[in-house]
């Protein structure tokens, strides 16, 4: 009677976030990859259909089950994705910030230490002043606004951990999801513009904007390789929105001439944006093998994806 093969187990990967846009890319991709066995965890019910992986209500802010799930589960790689995303509630609602962007990550870090995972972290270019851009992973953050401020004391705190750990920062992500909590600048300029609404657009802030399903395929190689320390993972092409909202006008034949250009004087939010930002992704290419899609062909991609969302 010949051996039985051994079945060799998958490494388990736990997604925080899962129901938002980064985390629906991230277990779509995972799923198509089927190197990983996926755990998705989420805030109340799972806004994915029809996914093979394991879905777990967490709210993250709830430090002992935190602990035991993480626990339950035993992951071997942990990408946390989950936080309060909407800056200028952030600035608003500090406390409520905190706990989510600060306390929960601590949780989640404690738990990985204790499980021995690598622990990836998903940061922002909101950690800087804005002063200088494009910017490579030495550069020295300064936050101008409170939401910046939590994600800088997470990475901080992911920085000091004992457990092996990655930080991916990305820029003004964009793409389109199912039941999505919150929108992006290119679906919010597409929608407004052909609902024949005027928008006033910055041309005083610069982005490397990013097409989520490669801000998933940066996240998913850290993780394949291994690696560790902070990565740049962001679009390749150095924009303000009023170019991004030009762009996406033409491309869907909409009428740029709705779009008023305004700097960050006249146009004012709730919380400050730094001016100047955007990444040099040198080290991901280099180090990752990491080739984001130019703007245009991203936005090529999600013209696909919502025809096919609305047929
Ligand atoms: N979007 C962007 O432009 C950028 C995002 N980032 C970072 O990327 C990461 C992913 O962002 P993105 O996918 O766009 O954001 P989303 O807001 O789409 O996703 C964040 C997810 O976190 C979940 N969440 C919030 N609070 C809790 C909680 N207490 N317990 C469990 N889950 C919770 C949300 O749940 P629910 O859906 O139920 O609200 C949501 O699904 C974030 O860490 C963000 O800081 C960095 C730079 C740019
Ligand atoms: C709503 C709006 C935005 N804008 C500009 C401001 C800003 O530069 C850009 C996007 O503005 P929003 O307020 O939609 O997005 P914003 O909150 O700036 O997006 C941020 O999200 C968090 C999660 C991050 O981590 C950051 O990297 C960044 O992507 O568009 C206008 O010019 N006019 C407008 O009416």
């Amino acid at each position: 009677m010949g051996l039985s093969t051994p079945k060799i187990s998958k490494q388990k990967i736990a997604i925080t976030g899962v129901n938002g846009l980064l985390g629906q890319k991230l277990v779509s991709q995972l799923i198509d990859r089927g190197t990983f066995e996926v755990i998705g965890f989420g805030k109340g019910a799972c806004r994915i259909p029809n996914q093979e992986f394991e879905y777990v209500t967490l709210d993250i802010t709830d430090e002992s089950k935190v602990h035991s799930e993480i626990k339950r589960v035993h992951p071997d790689i942990i990408i946390h994705g989950a936080a309060m995303t909407n800056v200028d509630e952030c600035e608003l609602h500090q406390e409520a910030a905190y706990k989510v962007n600060v306390k929960a990550t601590e949780y989640l870090l404690r738990a990985a230490e204790s499980v021995g995972a690598h622990f990836i972290f998903v940061s922002t270019d909101f950690i800087f002043s804005g002063e200088e851009g494009p910017l490579d992973e030495q550069a020295v953050p300064a936050p101008v606004n409170y939401y910046g401020e939590t994600k800088l004391e997470a990475e901080q705190l992911v920085q000091a951990s004992a457990t092996k750990w990655a930080i991916a920062r990305t820029v003004l992500v964009f793409g389109i999801a199912h039941d999505m909590s919150r929108s992006n600048i290119i679906l919010w300029v597409k929608s407004s513009l052909e609902s024949g609404k005027n928008i006033q657009v910055v041309d005083d802030q610069f982005r490397t904007p990013t097409l989520a399903e490669d801000l998933a395929e940066g996240c998913i190689l850290i993780a394949e390789k291994g690696a560790e320390g902070i990565f740049n993972i962001s679009g390749p092409d150095f924009l303000t929105p009023y170019e991004m909202a030009m762009v996406t006008a033409d491309y869907f034949g909409l009428d740029k001439s709705l779009i008023a250009r305004v700097d960050s004087k006249t146009f004012t939010q709730p919380a400050k944006r730094p001016l100047k930002t955007g990444f040099s992704i040198e080290k991901a290419r280099k180090v990752l093998d990491f080739e984001p899609k130019t703007f245009r062909t991203a936005i090529g991609i999600l013209s696909k994806q919502i025809i096919l969302a609305s047929s």
